[in-house]
């Protein structure tokens, strides 16, 4: 069976991420599946709610599939979000028009204790099916393409879970964190253990690499970087190595500055996500020249198209060409970004 596997060459995503230099370079994008397009909106329409279309297996594995069939990217994610752990733990959540995630926040020692990781594991079963579901769906469809799962870091999802909502300081969280460090660290002890069940989960169901979105770790000194993001975020990988050996992981510590290098070092993940503000060729020089990095053009390159677009792209490009690396976006597709330009976007990199 083994030298049947070996004949079969690996999909590009997981060589760049197993730390080969592929090129052109292998290539997703974040929230490739979303409200810029137009058959996302329609399945989105009926479906509802957001909660509803995460745990509904047949439109969520649609809506993932949606961007693969149009443009043929090396990288499916999962359509879900990372606030469907603390869903899955009891966290009432729902997603209003123009608002963004609303959840219950959690006030008190009473309503962190009262957390249940029990649930989590029935909670997200329409979820793992539409891992297996979208697995199958790329074997049929798109056999280069390999699956992403993904949860956010402990840390992005414990400002969410103690904020309510978005914010720009997140100050429940970072407050919590310097005025109750064993209460905080309770937190996210219990996120740790859920995610972990989770993305094992993942993989058990089909996800063939994973990711972990710590969106806000940029937000902490550099002390409360290391504890929050970057601790947590090794226990939840060295469970992984020992549970899923060989699923290549992508950390995403969004916004860390020079504090990247450190996380890229320390977290023990295998490919780095580099944000729109990161210099990638800062980042060559910082980061181990076998892991991969990923990004990091700027959302609204792509929004704007034509000459700009391409000179951001050539110019990252440039940076990246002979190390192991993957072509992504430096945070999420905005819905007023044109389809086509997208399309553009994938010549520029097919051409590279
Ligand atoms: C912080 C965060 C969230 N969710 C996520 C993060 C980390 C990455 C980042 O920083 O963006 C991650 C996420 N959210 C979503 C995915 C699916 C996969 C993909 O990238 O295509 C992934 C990987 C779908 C989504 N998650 C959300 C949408 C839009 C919902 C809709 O269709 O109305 C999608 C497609 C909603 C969401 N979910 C979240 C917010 C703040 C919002 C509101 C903002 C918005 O509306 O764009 C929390």
């Amino acid at each position: 069976m083994d030298s049947d596997r070996a004949a079969v060459p690996a999909k590009p995503l997981l060589r760049a991420l197993g730390g080969e230099a592929v090129w052109p370079p292998p290539a997703w994008l974040m929230r490739q599946a979303g409200r810029y397009l137009p058959e996302y909106r329609e399945i989105r329409a009926r479906a509802g709610d957001f909660v509803t279309l995460c745990t509904t297996p047949e439109l969520a594995a649609e809506v993932t599939l949606q961007p693969i069939r149009r443009y043929g990217m090396e990288g499916a994610i999962l359509f879900s979000d990372i606030l469907m752990v603390p869903w899955a733990l009891g966290q009432p959540l729902r997603f209003a028009e123009g608002e963004g995630p609303l959840l219950e926040p959690l006030r008190s020692a009473e309503a962190i204790a009262a957390l249940d990781p029990s649930r989590l594991v029935s909670r997200v079963a329409p979820i793992l099916e539409t891992v297996a579901r979208v697995r199958e769906g790329l074997a049929a469809e798109a056999p280069r393409t390999a699956l992403i799962g993904f949860a956010g870091g402990c840390f992005t999802v414990a400002c969410y879970m103690l904020e309510g909502r978005g914010s720009k300081e997140f100050a429940a969280a970072r407050g919590l964190a310097y005025a109750d460090p064993p209460l905080f660290g309770r937190l996210i002890r219990t996120l740790q253990e859920a995610t972990t069940e989770y993305l094992v989960a993942q993989v058990e169901a089909g996800a063939e690499a994973l990711m972990i979105f710590d969106s806000w770790a940029g937000m902490l000194s550099p002390g409360q970087f290391r504890r929050w993001v970057i601790e947590p975020t090794a226990a939840i990988v060295r469970t992984l190595r020992r549970r899923c050996p060989g699923v290549p992981l992508i950390g995403f510590p969004r916004f860390a500055g020079p504090l990247l290098a450190d996380y890229a070092a320390r977290a023990g993940i295998d490919a780095t996500a580099m944000d729109t503000a990161m210099d990638p060729r800062w980042a060559a020089q910082a980061v181990p020249p076998a892991m991969a990095l990923q990004g990091n053009l700027d959302p609204l390159a792509l929004v704007a198209g034509g000459a700009a677009l391409e000179a951001e792209t050539r110019s990252i490009l440039a940076a990246m060409r002979g190390r192991p690396y993957v072509f992504n976006l430096g945070h999420g597709i905005v819905p007023q970004t044109p389809p086509e330009h997208v399309t553009a976007l994938m010549r520029i990199l097919r051409s590279a």
